[in-house]
């Protein structure tokens, strides 16, 4: 039976699964709790439609937020036999706004000059932003909230009423940077989808192309996309006129992007409007019912979830001595499981990234390797192939789980016309060569210039570019580990507890998971002030506590420290109380 029929039998177990899975609607909605089999559904409905339903040259566009989860959902395509090519499309939705909509119609639309799109850097927008707001602010002048307002506004694509309540300054310091921007023939994400959303909306043939390309639209994640992206969906897939499908899954109770400008009503807003079939899934398969009666006293409305698996694990504990402690607490849980449990099935999840380095270097200090999640560089889809391509050629197919294939061909999609057969040729001699003295900084360099790092740079991905730097920079350093094996095993985390902040989390499950620093200031954080920044915090929470499958253990002091020393007795996190996990507090 192949992978694909035997997912779509699993599917047939649950009846709500089965009625999306089948469903015959133009618009289908999935709302569903974390583990449900959200992203299960759509990579198996995506593969079958693809193998039945779709005839090339139509294709499909499947789309999702972050580079990790892009990653996920093609690898889960792909083990599905989904097949790959020009007209299948799997990525980020600032991928598919850059390569499927603005970088082959902005000219034929007049809405650019026709050179290539090259998105700045970070240190170019940071120059550019200062440039700006020093020409229209004094210097006497408090201006550190301009960028991240600017920002927002931008995110949302405001109205000329919107940026009017944002000041006329604010409104200046942004046209000025756009202008900039376009000046020195640069763009960035936002001005990438804002001119998407224009192409989409105010172009008929734009439309009728794409959809024409793409019959049929995948998204993962709804209720992360911001404001701009849903009026991309919106324009192509609930226009009558046109042949495009929508299959849609998310979660409100996970959105965890109100920086980008996302709200977690966009997807209530999807299932209210008219022709949308909407299903409510309701079992959680990944948690077990300890862990999800637990975490559901987190949300504000029962949503009657039921676990399926009986059993599980959730306890807090206090490490009155403070944050080492905590640590402390973690290396005794780690060293309880890791007779029974592979330690690459371990998470342990701090809520910044300086408090996951401290619990790392406190696992390693006791003997327990620790892998930190995008702490030495980003995971964007050059670093994830040179580690994935490491992985192979270090420990093979069948302990990689990585095939030749499929890395040849996401070697081709990242580098394009770059990748041609003689490219091709280099790369899996590369792979093959079996020099015992090879290290992991020699490995790099021999990929990156098998036209990878021409590519990325000319290529406008200046994310890849710097992510590459770093990533040798990882390995190169005076402390760094040499072995390339360091560097294979980095795709799969074998062998290492994997570290890493409940941001990053997301869409990942893990046996048992450590959540350190519950304290309040932390969790939630002493920035979060707005009851909409406060229950995003709990939502975040809510998003790390669901990844354990089998065991949760959370720690605790009841204080934080600054990082001037200073103690702050506020407490353990009031979502501890929440969880019933420690008595409620005198009022
Ligand atoms: N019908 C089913 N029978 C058995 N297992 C299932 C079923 N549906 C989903 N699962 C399993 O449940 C787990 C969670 O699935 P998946 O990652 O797709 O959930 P999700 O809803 O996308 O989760 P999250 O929103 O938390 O990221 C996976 O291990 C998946 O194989």
């Amino acid at each position: 039976m192949s992978a694909l029929s035997e997912s779509i039998d699993t599917l047939r177990t649950n009846e709500r699964q089965w009625r999306a899975f089948t469903s015959t609607s133009r618009r289908c909605a999935v709302m569903a709790p974390p583990g449900s089999g959200k992203t299960k559904l759509l990579a198996a409905r995506a593969a079958h439609d693809l193998a039945t339903a779709i005839t090339p040259p139509q294709g499909a566009a499947c789309i999702t937020l972050t580079n990790p989860a892009a990653d996920e959902l093609r690898r889960r395509m792909e083990a599905l036999g989904a097949r790959r090519g020009s007209v299948v499309f799997v990525g980020t939705v600032h991928a598919f706004v850059l390569n499927c909509v603005v970088t082959p119609f902005a000219a034929a639309a007049g809405l650019s000059t026709g050179h290539r799109t090259v998105i700045a850097s970070d240190a170019q927008r940071g120059s550019i932003m200062r440039d700006c707001i020093a020409a229209v602010y004094p210097d006497t002048e408090d201006v550190r909230a301009v960028p991240s307002t600017i920002a927002r506004f931008r995110k949302m694509l405001a109205t000329d009423a919107e940026w009017e309540l944002a000041g006329p300054r604010i409104r200046s310091v942004a046209e000025l940077y756009e202008q900039r921007l376009a000046e020195e023939q640069l763009t960035d994400f936002d001005g990438l989808v804002a001119l998407a959303v224009r192409l989409v909306e105010e172009h008929e043939f734009v439309r009728r192309t794409l959809t024409t390309r793409y019959s049929r639209v995948y998204v993962d994640e709804y209720q992360d996309l911001a404001p701009g992206l849903d009026r991309l969906v919106q324009a192509l897939c609930f226009d009558d006129t046109l042949d495009c499908r929508l299959f849609a899954v998310g979660d409100p109770d996970q959105a965890v992007y109100g920086w980008t400008g996302s709200r977690p009503e966009l997807l209530d807003e999807l299932t209210s409007r008219p022709g949308v079939d909407v299903v409510r899934l309701t079992v959680n398969y990944r948690c077990r019912e300890e862990i999800v009666r637990r975490s559901e006293r987190l949300l504000t409305v029962d949503r009657e979830l039921t676990g399926n698996r009986p059993g599980g694990e959730v306890r807090a504990e206090l490490a009155p001595q403070g944050f080492a402690d905590q640590i402390d607490h973690t290396i005794a849980q780690v060293r309880r499981l890791a007779s029974a449990v592979p330690l690459e099935r371990i998470a342990v999840l701090g809520s910044t990234h300086a408090l996951c380095s401290e619990a790392a270097t406190g696992l390693r200090a006791a003997g327990i390797p620790a892998r930190v999640k995008d702490a030495d560089y980003r995971s964007t889809p050059a670093t994830m192939l040179v580690e994935r391509l490491a992985a192979w050629a270090v420990l093979g197919r069948e302990s990689s789980g990585q095939q030749l294939g499929r890395l040849l061909a996401a070697w081709r999609a990242l580098l394009g016309p770059l990748a041609d057969r003689p490219n091709q040729r280099s790369l899996v001699a590369c792979l093959l060569d079996q020099d015992p003295d090879r290290t992991a900084v020699s490995f790099i360099d021999q990929v990156r210039a098998l036209r990878l790092d021409t590519a990325m740079s000319t290529g406008g991905r200046p994310d890849d570019v710097a992510a590459l730097a770093a990533l040798r920079a990882t390995y190169s350093g005076p402390a760094a580990p040499v072995e390339l094996v360091d560097l294979a095993n980095r795709s799969s985390g074998r062998g290492r507890v994997q570290i890493m902040t409940t941001l990053a989390c997301k869409g990942l499950e893990f046996d048992a998971v450590v959540i350190l620093g519950a304290d309040q200031g932390r969790i939630p954080s002493w920035l979060a002030r707005s009851s909409m920044e406060l229950a995003e915090e709990r939502r975040k929470f809510y998003v790390a506590v669901t990844r354990a499958r089998d065991s949760l253990l959370i720690t605790y002091s009841g204080f934080t420290v600054n990082p001037y020393g200073r103690r702050f007795y506020d407490g353990p996190s009031p979502f501890l109380h929440q969880m019933n996990l420690i008595p409620q507090p005198y009022s």
